[in-house]
């Protein structure tokens, strides 16, 4: 169970006393019969850079068109910086990079940013903005003439005009090649060390396990796992200990504590477990094991793991069983 704060404190609040960036209680979403999003809790503080990692359909964009307050959840209470989600986004302390949209192409980069600054009463300097975002040398440039990460970086500069406290990207990266995805992300995580609260939304893995501090799983519309990529990766599928073992006693391997499978490939033996360490001990102080090898699966393990075998249901008529379906579920806080 993934958990990093046991202190007590007032709902809607950090333990530090400072309201929560965003704060989902008992959140559920219904589409006529379908049942989007299914009791989903999130807690998010202030300053954390969050992914919101899951599967086509899963229920991201619905959560996040929530937190923006352009839908309202089914029942459940949705706060934003302490701030019903109109409010936050009113007060300019909220701001959204979305995939697609909002560009005028015969316009500079540049232009585009001071026309969108004239748009609010008070800005960040454009000049500043620019930097932040990593446009800076492409100022004068067309937008027509931009590629889709130069495009996204600008639409991110745009979020940052009103330095809001949180920044909300939808997929922002959705096909954008390897190295504008890579750009796109070092400004992001570069403004982020500053304090900015970011939450994220992807498909991508290995963008989740890099960038975000937060790894937030959904799947069928439900929170299966929730930590940090590593610890994610832990949860699900643990390690594999290979060990070179003829005669192996298969019955004292799978009753080890820790163990999860045994397998074995004539003299070698696979033991997958949530304490390597432990099983290697014994592997090699208790038999004749050798060429011991421990090796950590991957987030996509613990994606495929955690986001398959569930039921399928997403109809509001078994809405009401919000059982977790797995023990990671909710466990943070
Ligand atoms: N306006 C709508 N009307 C009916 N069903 C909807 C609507 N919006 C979303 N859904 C359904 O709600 C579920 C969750 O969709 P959502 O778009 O939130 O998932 P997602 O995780 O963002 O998926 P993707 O990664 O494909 O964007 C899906 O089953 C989807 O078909």
């Amino acid at each position: 169970m993934i958990t990093t704060s046991t202190m007590p404190h007032t709902p809607g609040t950090s333990p530090h006393g400072t309201p929560l960036a965003v704060d989902l209680t008992a959140v559920t979403k219904d589409f006529g019969s379908v049942r989007a999003v299914r009791g989903v809790d999130l807690h998010i503080e202030q300053g954390e850079v969050v992914a919101f990692l899951g599967p086509n359909g899963a229920g991201k964009t619905t959560t996040i068109d929530m937190v923006l307050g352009l839908s309202q959840p089914t029942s459940g209470t949705v706060r934003v910086l302490g701030h019903e989600p109109r409010h936050a986004i009113a007060r300019g302390l909220v701001s959204a990079v979305m995939q697609t949209g909002g560009l005028l192409k015969d316009l500079t980069v540049r232009d585009t940013l001071r026309y969108t600054a004239s748009l609010f009463a008070d800005t960040a300097p454009v000049d500043e903005v620019l930097a932040t975002a990593g446009v800076a040398s492409i100022a004068d440039r067309k937008v027509g003439k931009c590629s889709g990460g130069e495009q996204q970086r600008l639409r991110f500069a745009m979020a940052l005009l009103s330095d809001p406290a949180l920044l909300i990207l939808d997929e922002p990266t959705t096909g954008m090649d390897v190295e504008g995805r890579r750009g796109f992300w070092e400004a992001i995580r570069k403004d982020a060390e500053r304090g900015r609260t970011v939450l994220f939304a992807t498909h991508y893995l290995e963008e989740a396990d890099r960038y975000a501090d937060r790894v937030v799983l959904l799947s069928h519309g439900r929170i299966v796992a929730d930590g940090t990529g590593s610890e994610i990766k832990a949860l699900t599928s643990g390690r594999t200990v290979r060990a070179t073992l003829p005669n192996a006693d298969e019955a004292a391997l799978r009753a080890l504590p820790g163990v999860d499978s045994v397998e074995f490939q004539s003299e070698q033996v696979y033991l997958r477990t949530k304490d390597s360490d432990a099983v290697a001990r014994w592997l090699l102080t208790e038999t004749d094991a050798r060429d011991l090898e421990i090796t950590s699966s991957g987030l996509e393990d613990a994606f495929i793991s955690l986001t398959s075998g569930d039921d399928d249901a997403t109809t509001s008529a078994d809405a009401g069983n919000t059982k977790p379906t797995t023990p990671q579920e909710g466990a943070r806080r």
